[in-house]
């Protein structure tokens, strides 16, 4: 493999990436050319957002090739255009070789919920004094334990089992929330996505985990629930106030997460006319909000 970087300003990364991609580059990829320095530039977007611009005013955009000749051709057939002219080509060589399967998934380590609670990758012994472990490797769906929403989420069940209870997660993702209800002694969950990919994923991690659970997409929450889990986004949290609450149990709780700080006023009045929500958790500027009804 052989990679080819290039230094290009903000407004040019997308149409330089656009041209890699024709040129057949296996994979184009864009970092911050000032990353680790006093310039670096924070940029990020919400969990399922697109970022808010495409790069750094700065970015190094790397494209990766099979050959060398077809990197040094994309080199010359970028040069002459318009659209590079405020670009230059730093570099071009061979990528040495690497186990990227090991580098992957040393990248990914045990997350602690609690002493007792953990999620661990399939590649890892559980710690010793985990008594309650969800298998999990990280995939194209949502929630892998890393993210900050869920550990709130994985808290709260860990801290209130749902022992014997009947449990919706709502926005499953990989299914991480309703693997830990059902390991927590939940006596049925519902797991509901709206894309199918984090449905396959949350079978095949309750398969994984050797957990029972029904997963499909949102239609197929019926009834009232014990409790019921939603870590999704505040917006789409508010539209879908009526239907959440609707399908609490009385006295049953709402565990919503996906929410930051400055949020929480909107969700309550959001959610004032069927329950009170009250913060009950915090961890990096997102909240964990929930409610008895
Ligand atoms: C932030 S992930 C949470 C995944 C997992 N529950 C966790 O806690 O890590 C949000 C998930 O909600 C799903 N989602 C977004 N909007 C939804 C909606 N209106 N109805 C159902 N699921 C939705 C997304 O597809 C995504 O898988």
């Amino acid at each position: 493999m052989f990679e080819l970087r290039l230094l290009c300003p903000e407004e040019r990364v997308e149409a330089v990436g656009d041209a890699l991609e024709a040129l057949d580059a296996l994979s184009v990829s864009v970092e911050d050319a000032d990353a680790q320095t006093s310039a670096e530039q924070a940029l990020f977007g919400e969990p399922g957002m697109p970022p808010p611009k495409e790069g750094w005013q700065r970015s190094l955009v790397i494209a990766l090739f099979h050959e060398e000749a077809q990197a040094g051709e994309a080199a010359q057939l970028l040069a002459p255009q318009d659209f590079f002219a405020d670009c230059r080509i730093v570099g071009l060589q061979a990528v040495p070789e690497q186990d990227w399967v090991r580098l992957t998934q040393s990248q990914f380590e045990p997350v602690q919920i609690t002493p007792a609670f953990w999620i661990v990758p399939s590649w890892h012994e559980p710690p010793a004094g985990a008594q309650q472990v969800i298998r999990l490797d990280p995939g194209l769906a949502f929630g892998t334990g890393t993210h900050p929403t869920t550990r709130m989420c994985l808290r709260w069940i860990a801290a209130h089992p749902p022992q014997g209870g009947r449990v919706l997660d709502y926005g499953c993702g990989s299914g991480i929330l309703a693997i830990g209800a059902a390991k927590h002694g939940a006596a049925s969950v519902d797991a509901v996505d709206i894309d199918e990919a984090a449905v396959r994923s949350t079978q095949a991690n309750a398969e994984a985990n050797g957990v029972q659970l029904t997963a499909g997409l949102p239609d197929r929450a019926h009834g009232r629930y014990d409790t019921v889990l939603a870590n999704i986004l505040a917006t789409p949290l508010k539209v879908l106030a009526p239907l959440l609450t609707a399908h609490v149990a009385p006295g049953g709780a709402l565990v919503l997460a996906g929410i930051l700080a400055r949020q929480a006023g909107e969700l309550k009045e959001a959610y004032a006319p069927y329950c009170q929500l009250e913060v009950s958790d915090e961890e990096d500027g997102w909240i964990l909000m929930t409610a008895k009804l």
